[in-house]
């Protein structure tokens, strides 16, 4: 399950509140996938190699495993490492649930680790028996997580076609050719040329019979694996426009774009779960107008918590963020079992999933409700679980502008925190916070 587009691509099983991803068909062939990351990220900086680097706290390799791994039609995953992060690897694999991978050593040079990856497919392979030799073999660095089914189907199809596929994108700038003393020799004309990028395809044998035949110079420097087809199999790869995200993970900066952009991407559902009473239904309408100004989905759900055993359906969907609804501090018991049935959906392995407790209740001297000290610890341990749980306390005057006014701080506020993810806020916000919006 996997929310709206979240750095995981935008169709398959993304089911974005109510519309569904294009149900596409399975190529007519068998199809693996090998994923280098060998390398060690040297130009992104640091000790860790860019391809175990965290966003959202699950590394970068788990998002692009599972966005191949979600492709029903690839039968098999092979994720090429080098052999210090072979157990790091198999400990990934383990805690996020990649079934349909297996771990192989990688080589010195990425053409290294991918022609190591496509040996355990070969004949006599004693690696893994399991692993049949497909017709298609993808090939996908591992660094580049937000790769959809379109463009794999695209490029499989072209490969069963031609032999050889590969996504390009156009270049962002202009390719020149320099002297010996540095100075430009001449510029090449843009509109010629492409970026290649990833993911590229081929009929196994063909890039298979390549690497078999390569030169330790074009395993040690070359970069592409079309030319390699083209060199050793007389293969002309048939090219296919990817769409803009394809980009790989190369700098520090595009960690944090990925980082953004699937934080921007689960922040894009909200489903607000009340009582059945009168007045906390209304809020929760009136909040999911307010709510509507911010994010893409909002979706009400009125229930009685403890009574209600379908609760784990409605919270199995399409939404990393909820909001729940009282006109009292919730007892622990019903947290704890909002908690419970949250982390039952498998969600919060996956990403960070929000869970913000509004307590409204009308206007008055009383101060807030005493609870609050015991819902921040309890917060504080289900943030274990990878769920940020925050408190809003709202006091507000029954009368509509007053209510307007305050549903429109909570939505904005709301939307704070799903966008931030911040567990150091967790907990209940701080009174003053709230009561600057009252
Ligand atoms: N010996 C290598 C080198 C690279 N790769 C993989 O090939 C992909 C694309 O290569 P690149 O972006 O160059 O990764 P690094 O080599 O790690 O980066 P750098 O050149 O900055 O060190 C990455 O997933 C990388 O892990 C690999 O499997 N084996
Ligand atoms: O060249 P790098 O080692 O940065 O990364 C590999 C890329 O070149 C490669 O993924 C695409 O250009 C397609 O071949």
């Amino acid at each position: 399950m996997e929310p709206p587009g979240a750095g995981v691509g935008k169709a398959d099983d993304l089911e974005e509140a109510g519309e569904t991803g294009p149900c596409r068909r399975s190529p007519p062939v068998s199809v693996a996938a090998v994923l280098p990351a060998g390398g060690s990220g040297e130009r992104l900086g640091g000790s860790t190699p860019k391809q175990f680097c965290p966003m959202l706290g699950r590394p970068l390799i788990s998002y692009t495993v599972r966005a191949i791994e979600r492709i029903n039609w690839i039968t098999d995953v092979v994720v090429v490492v080098s052999s210090e992060n072979i157990e790091i690897m198999k400990s990934i694999i383990r805690k996020y649930g990649h079934e349909r991978t297996t771990v192989v050593e990688g080589g010195l040079t990425r053409h290294r680790s991918i022609f190591n990856g496509l040996k355990v497919f070969g004949k006599g392979n004693t690696f893994c028996a399991s692993l049949q030799k497909p017709e298609i073999i993808v090939i996908h660095d591992a660094v580049r997580p937000f790769v959809e089914e379109d463009i794999l189907f695209k490029v499989v199809m072209a490969a069963k076609e031609h032999g050889a596929a590969g996504a390009i994108r156009p270049l962002v700038s202009t390719v020149i050719a320099s002297t010996t003393e540095g100075c430009l020799d001449h510029s090449l004309d843009r509109a010629k040329y492409r970026a290649s990028e990833m993911p590229q395809a081929f009929l196994f044998d063909k890039i298979h019979q390549a690497y078999l035949q390569c030169s330790d110079y074009d395993l040690d420097y070359g970069t592409e694996c079309l030319h390699l087809v083209l060199k050793y199999s007389n293969i002309n790869a048939k090219l296919i426009e990817g769409p803009p995200d394809l980009w790989k993970v190369t700098y520090k900066w595009d960690l944090f774009a990925a980082d953004c952009l699937i934080k921007d991407t689960i922040s894009q559902g909200v489903c607000i779960i009340t009582d059945i009473e009168e007045d906390a239904v209304q809020v929760g309408l009136l909040l999911n107008e307010k709510m509507k100004n911010h994010v893409k989905h909002v979706k009400n759900v009125a229930i009685t918590l403890q009574k209600n055993d379908n609760l784990q359906n409605i919270l199995l969907g399409q939404y990393y963020n909820f909001i729940c609804i009282k006109n009292k501090l919730p007892g622990f018991d019903e947290v704890s079992l909002l908690v419970d049935k949250l982390e039952k959906t498998g969600a919060s392995v996956l990403y960070p999933v929000v869970l913000i407790l509004i307590n409204m209740s009308i206007l008055e001297n009383t101060p807030f409700n005493s609870g609050i000290e015991s819902f921040t610890i309890l917060a504080k341990e289900v943030k274990k679980k990878n769920i940020l749980l925050y408190g809003l306390f709202m006091q507000y005057k029954k009368e509509s502008l007053k209510l307007q006014e305050t549903m429109d701080s909570a939505a904005a506020l709301i939307t704070v925190l799903i966008r931030e993810r911040n567990p150091a806020f967790v907990g209940a916000l701080e009174n003053r916070l709230i009561s600057c919006y009252l």
